[in-house]
């Protein structure tokens, strides 16, 4: 998906939310655990009560990897159910992989020819050979991490060096060498606030990836009015607010009533620049 294809996709929906796909077997309703796929049931549930509502999906690798064969298999069939149903969302593979070139190549040929995502996070630490075998693919995205939402981000994220530049501003500057707006988005934690004035100056353009509203507690109209651009420039991220809003027979309208709430608020803000 392009970059203007993803703002026109905001635009219609008038939504810039992307429900986070992280499905814990012992969260989910248990009448769902006498289906052959649990996970799958509770996604492709989750996946028609929100699709009207946002914009993408971010399945988290590790909720499917920790259950092994089935759950890697759950992965597949749950992004190929969204590619199928609902070809204008935008996929997001929150895997954070990263390592030196060739192995790089191999996520990449994992993430983008056999899953078929729209993108991959990618942890920048390791360099410019270890991101570029993701940005080969056209039309599939980088999401570097740039400033996390977790307390931990301040170990290394926040450090600064002798001149007073943040490693975390470090990243959004040099990876702009390594591939352009159209390829390249970064992950800024909602919990962050007023930070996203400041790195907006470095990235006035990218879109960026926001995970931290609901559950972590980041006010969606702080990143709206630090980090919304004229194409809007901001995918949010909720999982379990929404996915999990209720655990009976009930979660899937429980799941369309949370996510139509955040619809309702970015609508309001989008009026803005749409
Ligand atoms: O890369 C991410 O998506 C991510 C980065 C970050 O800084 N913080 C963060 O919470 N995430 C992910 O975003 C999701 C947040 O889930 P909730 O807190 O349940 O909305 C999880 O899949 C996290 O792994």
């Amino acid at each position: 998906m392009t970059k203007q294809e993803l703002f026109e996709n905001i635009k219609k929906k008038k939504s810039f939310l992307c429900v986070g796909l992280d499905t814990d077997i012992k969260k989910i309703p248990t009448h769902l655990l006498e289906e052959e796929d649990p996970t799958y049931a509770f996604n492709k549930a989750i996946i028609d009560a929100t699709a009207k509502y946002c914009v993408a999906y971010k399945p988290n690798t590790a909720f499917y990897e920790s259950q092994g064969v089935k759950g890697i298999i759950a992965l597949e069939k749950t992004i190929e159910y969204i590619r199928i149903k609902y070809p204008d969302q935008f996929i997001i593979l929150d895997a954070k992989r990263g390592d030196i070139g060739n192995t790089s190549e191999m996520y990449a040929v994992s993430a983008f020819e056999h899953l078929k995502a729209s993108a991959v996070t990618v942890a920048p630490y390791m360099g410019e050979d270890s991101v570029k075998p993701f940005v080969k693919y056209p039309k599939k995205w980088v999401i570097l991490l740039a400033l996390t939402s977790n307390k931990g981000s301040a170990d290394f994220q926040l450090t600064e060096d002798k001149a007073g530049e943040r490693l975390f501003e470090k990243v959004l500057k040099k990876s702009q060498e390594w591939a352009t707006d159209e390829q390249l988005m970064y992950v800024v934690g909602a919990t962050q606030g007023e930070m996203f004035a400041g790195i907006r100056k470095i990235v006035p353009d990218h879109f960026l990836l926001v995970p931290g509203v609901g559950a972590q507690g980041g006010s969606l109209s702080e990143v709206v009015r630090y980090g919304m651009n004229s194409q809007c420039g901001l995918l949010v991220n909720s999982s379990r607010a929404i996915i999990y809003a209720d655990n009976t027979r009930e979660f899937a309208f429980a799941a369309t009533a949370e996510a139509k709430k955040v619809q309702a608020e970015m609508a309001g803000y989008l009026e803005k620049i749409i």
